[in-house]
């Protein structure tokens, strides 16, 4: 008999977040209270239907105009205490879904319309995780959080947030990421930061292969030497289908140096990277090894959490808490704290927990 795994045993098991945006993961009722005090419309003040709103809106096919849901988001969070608040929730949610290590990544540019400069909205944010993990481990669901500082690809600031995000390396910044529209916005315009962090030995990954193909992984990787990709499905544009797949040279590449891919299977459905969750090409880069990583994006706009993208993928490829496991190492070996800190989660924290329910009763 196969035994089922429970949802509720899912959210209990440890789990490790590469990949979620601040901006993309606020509860729908701090949305409204914090636009009734900024004045700022929304669609709806109910907190239930903004959340499908969000859901629905985001639904596009299109990343562009899913990107476009974000104004009412990020136009709530232009004060050092809205910020707070956000980054101390996303804390506390993460958390109470049995998230035990998540890099969370904001855009420090697009939170100054109300007076704000870029040290008061990346302290802001950090003292919302410091107070959030906190709360957390005193409530008995201990998580730490670094942030990701992210730069918009569109714009011209990536520099200056990658010399911020050095600035804030030893105080609760992990790492630099580019975000935003895809197409038209290789991230070659980007290489002079890239490679001031690589003389500076710090981290980064980059959104690419979502919305545009393998040229985008390509100058990702060997241009401007990412660490991960966000994303990055797309690398099966350079496999060759069939009983024993191919592997073109770019694909071999990511493959042989294990760059992590932060694979999100709700957001790639919504904003056209895959048509389904069942025919996500996590399935096939699981098979071949891949080092994978599962992920939530924006919870908010995928009415999603970390327990939520696992379960689907139990319930649509019959996944078991081995593969789980495997997936939730992977994302802590690809994280960007020092390795023996990642390590010491693995050791202490995730396989004792997997190994109970691998090897205990009602194991299956
Ligand atoms: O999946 C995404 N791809 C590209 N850009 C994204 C994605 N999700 C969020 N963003 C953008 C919109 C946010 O305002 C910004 C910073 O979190 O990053
Ligand atoms: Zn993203």
């Amino acid at each position: 008999m196969v035994a089922t795994i429970r949802y509720e045993d899912i959210v209990q098991v440890p789990k490790a977040l590469l990949h979620d945006h601040l901006d993309g993961g606020l509860r729908p009722a701090t949305v409204v209270e914090l636009a009734a005090e900024a004045e700022h419309e929304l669609p709806t003040t109910d907190p239930e239907a903004l959340g499908r709103w969000f859901v629905d809106a985001a639904n596009s096919g299109s990343l562009e105009r899913y990107l476009e849901t974000f104004a009412h988001t990020v136009g709530v969070m232009q004060t050092a205490s809205s910020l707070r608040r956000v980054a101390r929730e996303c804390a506390l949610d993460l958390a109470g879904d049995g998230v035990v290590y998540a890099e969370v990544r904001f855009a420090p540019e697009l939170h100054l319309e109300r007076g704000l400069n870029l040290d008061e909205v990346v302290a802001a944010v950090i003292a919302g995780f410091d107070e959030g993990s906190a709360l957390a481990a005193a409530a008995g669901t201990p998580i730490r959080v670094g942030a990701l500082l992210t730069a918009m690809r569109h714009a011209a600031r990536s520099q200056e947030i990658a010399e911020l995000a050095v600035r804030y390396r030893d105080t609760g910044v992990v790492g630099f990421d580019i975000a935003g529209a895809e197409a038209g916005f290789p991230p070659t315009r980007h290489l002079d930061a890239f490679e001031y962090l690589q003389r500076e030995n710090f981290h980064f990954t980059i959104h690419a292969g979502e919305a545009f193909g393998l040229p985008s992984i390509w100058q990702a990787i060997q241009w401007c030497g990412a660490d991960r990709l966000g994303h990055g499905v797309r690398i099966v544009d350079d496999i060759t289908p069939g009983p024993e797949p191919v592997l073109g040279r770019l694909a071999a590449y990511v493959r042989d140096k294990r760059i992590p891919l932060e694979l999100c299977p709700s957001s790639n459905v919504q904003t056209g990277a895959t048509p389904s969750i069942a025919e996500h090409p996590i399935g096939l880069l699981r098979d071949l090894r891949f080092r994978v990583t599962v992920n939530t994006d924006n919870r908010l706009m995928s009415g999603t959490s970390m327990s939520r993208e696992m379960a689907l993928l139990v319930d649509t490829f019959g996944y078991g808490w081995r593969e789980l496991q495997w997936l939730t190492i992977n994302a802590m070996k690809s994280a960007f704290i020092p390795f023996d800190q990642r390590l010491q989660i693995i050791d202490e924290v995730i396989k004792p927990a997997y190994g109970r329910l691998l090897t205990g009763p009602g194991r299956p």
